[in-house]
């Protein structure tokens, strides 16, 4: 099976609400779809999204990266030397997360074909389904409140609540939200580096004080700040989970070491595609830090390897996969199949995808 082309298309599907961090404010999924096309026939599938603030990837660069240094070193190659492949994509540019990425996710997709087999299975098998919690955008403590009843009368066991833009109304927020939904639920936090680290121990011993329960705090601090976030893992009980701060192996490795958090989100679009994920979920485990798999505004087509992963590996504990939820409409055919909460995986060779409709490929 070798690889003749990769192609590239752009999908665009609008979300049933505005999606709003402390970070930014989007409308729609914009993501870029790779299609890589083998002498054999097969085809395997890709996506990635262009998450500025976070990965500093834009369309316009996650095109250029894949249509010039990426697409020159993998054409010709044979997918049975996979390792090869994954060599000379990780080495043929320096960051372009996302743009990795999508075409890591293509080439695992074609692994599975190859070999006939779900890629979940081949990663490690140990479930085909998964539950994921679902994000409430930051917004007025009602409004907010609002949206976490009805995300609890769908089902959901699991809030994701979006904070980080003023603490002393994030309070106030996370006040409203509990006493709507009372105590069966679980509330995670993302404030998205929205806090200095000492206004978020002050607030989050606040938020423990009154009785909120919280099941961890994602990214309090700056990215770039590891010191700051060890500070507020020491200064709290809650416990600390990186995101912006761990895109690859080496930065989980720095944030282990140091004790500088609790618990690590693993997310493809930050480390380059499932193959640098697999030695983060390896580090993870040999030093007993369990993992959230998360994932930016995407659609079914990256997600679905999110979902392989997260089903494959143990120390994944924590899932937060809502991108194709948060979407109003769904153009994949084929993939994890989404009810709610409930994502479950088919046992279809590779990511399992038929068709994406109304992606034009060039
Ligand atoms: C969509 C997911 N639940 C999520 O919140 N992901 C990110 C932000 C993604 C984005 O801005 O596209 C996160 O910070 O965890
Ligand atoms: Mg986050």
């Amino acid at each position: 099976m070798k690889i003749t082309d990769i192609q590239l298309g752009h999908i665009s599907i609008p979300l049933k609400k505005p999606f709003k961090t402390a970070l930014r404010t989007v409308n729609s999924v914009e993501d870029v779809v790779v299609k890589i096309i083998t002498d054999t026939g097969h085809i395997g599938y890709g996506e990635a999204p262009p998450t500025g603030v976070i990965t500093g990837d834009t369309t316009g660069s996650i095109i250029g990266a894949i249509e010039e240094p990426i697409k020159k070193h993998l054409i010709g190659l044979e997918i049975e030397s996979f390792e090869e492949i994954m060599l000379k994509l990780q080495k043929s540019l320096v960051k372009n997360t996302s743009a990795k990425a999508a075409i890591d996710i293509a080439l695992y997709d074609l692994f599975g074909q190859l070999y006939q087999a779900p890629l979940y299975k081949l990663l490690g098998g140990y479930r085909k389904e998964i539950i994921t919690d679902i994000t409430i955008s930051v917004n007025d403590p009602e409004q907010m409140a609002k949206d976490s009843l009805e995300a609890m009368n769908l089902g959901y066991k699991t809030l994701k609540i979006k904070v980080g833009k003023d603490a002393n109304i994030d309070i106030i927020r996370m006040k409203a939200i509990r006493e709507a939904v009372g105590y069966d639920i679980d509330l995670r936090i993302d404030a998205n580096q929205g806090w200095k680290p000492k206004e978020a121990v002050y607030f989050l011993r606040k938020m423990e004080d009154a009785g909120i329960n919280i099941e961890f705090v994602e990214q309090p601090v700056a990215a770039y700040d590891f010191e700051g976030l060890k500070f507020v893992t020491d200064n709290i009980s809650i416990p600390v989970l990186a995101d912006e701060s761990i895109f690859s192996p080496m930065d989980a490795a720095k944030i282990i070491q140091m004790r500088a958090a609790d618990l690590i989100n693993i997310k493809l679009m930050k480390t380059g595609g499932i193959y640098n994920a697999l030695k983060i979920c390896a580090l993870a485990e040999t030093y007993g830090v369990e993992c959230m798999i998360g994932c930016m505004l995407e659609s079914k087509i990256s997600v679905t390897a999110a979902v392989h992963l997260a089903a494959a590996k143990s120390i994944i504990t924590k899932i937060d996969l809502d991108g194709p939820i948060l979407c109003s409409e769904d153009p994949i055919e084929g993939g994890a199949r989404f009810d709610e909460y409930k994502i479950t995986l088919s046992d279809e060779p590779g990511l399992g995808f038929k068709k994406i409709q109304g992606v034009v490929f060039k």
